[in-house]
């Protein structure tokens, strides 16, 4: 299997056109596939598998499957990695695309300078903020700066999804956050039926967090673009922030950008690093 090994600031990808090649995967068994392919050990390694289609009322749709072999609905750095592939390498020379998920058609933008793609600014359309929508159990209407229950104690939190789940807990000094021991209690929470991504989130100034990452299906990551954008929206709407922030992870900052239309807008790099082909075991 051909691929390309992307990342987006630190968040990596392995990356495979399906309109170039079939999958090797029996019944396209794309979990077993994921797992595979990013194991760090036994695989290419990566935080999850990037998979471009072709499809019906968009340029091209783009379908990640999480290390752990789960299928989420959204990625931001990984659609940012995909729009510079498709400019580079998949034929798609244009500097707007439409590009479909399961959380909808997000558009991104490429700011190209000297023909190169330097960064690439995507429309992630609309957060969404009903209890329902995250999904997240509990009463109608938004969870802003509400306690949950945890280990006989409670922490206080905001929930946004960008199509794809994200609990959001504002703390004095992330640093000090106990990342691996929290990030799966909370990912597996019975208030998150589908379970969720969890951000940890120190505010600098009214423009500016920092934030460290645990994901659903992946672990720490060194950034989540997704996340970026629930922590810009979750600043706003407790009041701690513009809603223009830079978002510092790990691996590097984004721009992001909560719109009067409503819209947020994520800018940030995308980079490729190798491609190869994949001879490990098929599926
Ligand atoms: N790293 C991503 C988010 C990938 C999906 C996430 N793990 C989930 O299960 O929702 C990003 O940059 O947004």
């Amino acid at each position: 299997m051909h691929f390309y090994k992307y990342h987006g600031l630190g968040n990596d990808f392995v990356l495979v056109d399906t309109r170039r090649q079939e999958l090797p995967v029996a019944g396209e068994d794309l979990s077993a596939l994921g797992r595979l392919v990013c194991d760090r050990h036994f695989g290419i390694g990566a935080d999850g598998l990037v998979l471009l289609r072709p499809v019906d009322g968009a340029d091209i749709q783009m379908q990640i499957i999480n290390s752990d072999g789960s299928e989420p609905e959204m990625c931001g750095n990984g659609i940012r990695c995909a729009a510079k592939y498709l400019y580079e390498h998949g034929g798609l020379r244009q500097d707007e695309m439409r590009i479909a998920t399961l959380a909808g058609i997000m558009r991104p933008r490429l700011i190209r300078q000297n023909g190169r793609v330097q960064a690439v600014r995507v429309d992630m359309g609309e957060p969404r903020l009903e209890r329902t929508d995250i999904p997240m159990t509990g009463p109608p209407g938004r969870v802003v700066d509400e306690p949950l229950a945890l280990n006989g104690g409670s922490f206080r939190v905001t929930a946004v999804s960008m199509g794809n789940p994200h609990c959001l807990i504002f703390t004095a000094h992330v640093d000090r956050v106990p990342l691996t021991e929290l990030g799966p209690k909370l990912e597996n929470h019975p208030a998150f039926p589908r379970k969720t991504n969890v951000e940890f989130i120190e505010v600098l100034n009214r423009g500016e967090v920092r934030m460290r990452v645990w994901e659903r299906g992946a672990g720490p990551t060194l950034a989540c673009g997704t996340g970026a954008c629930a922590a810009a929206v979750g600043g706003a709407l407790n009041g701690l922030t513009e809603r223009t922030v830079k978002v510092h992870l790990p691996g590097g900052t984004l721009d992001i950008q909560w719109a009067e239309d409503n819209h947020v807008y994520m800018t940030g790099p995308a980079a490729e690093v190798f491609a190869g082909e994949y001879t490990g075991r098929p599926v």
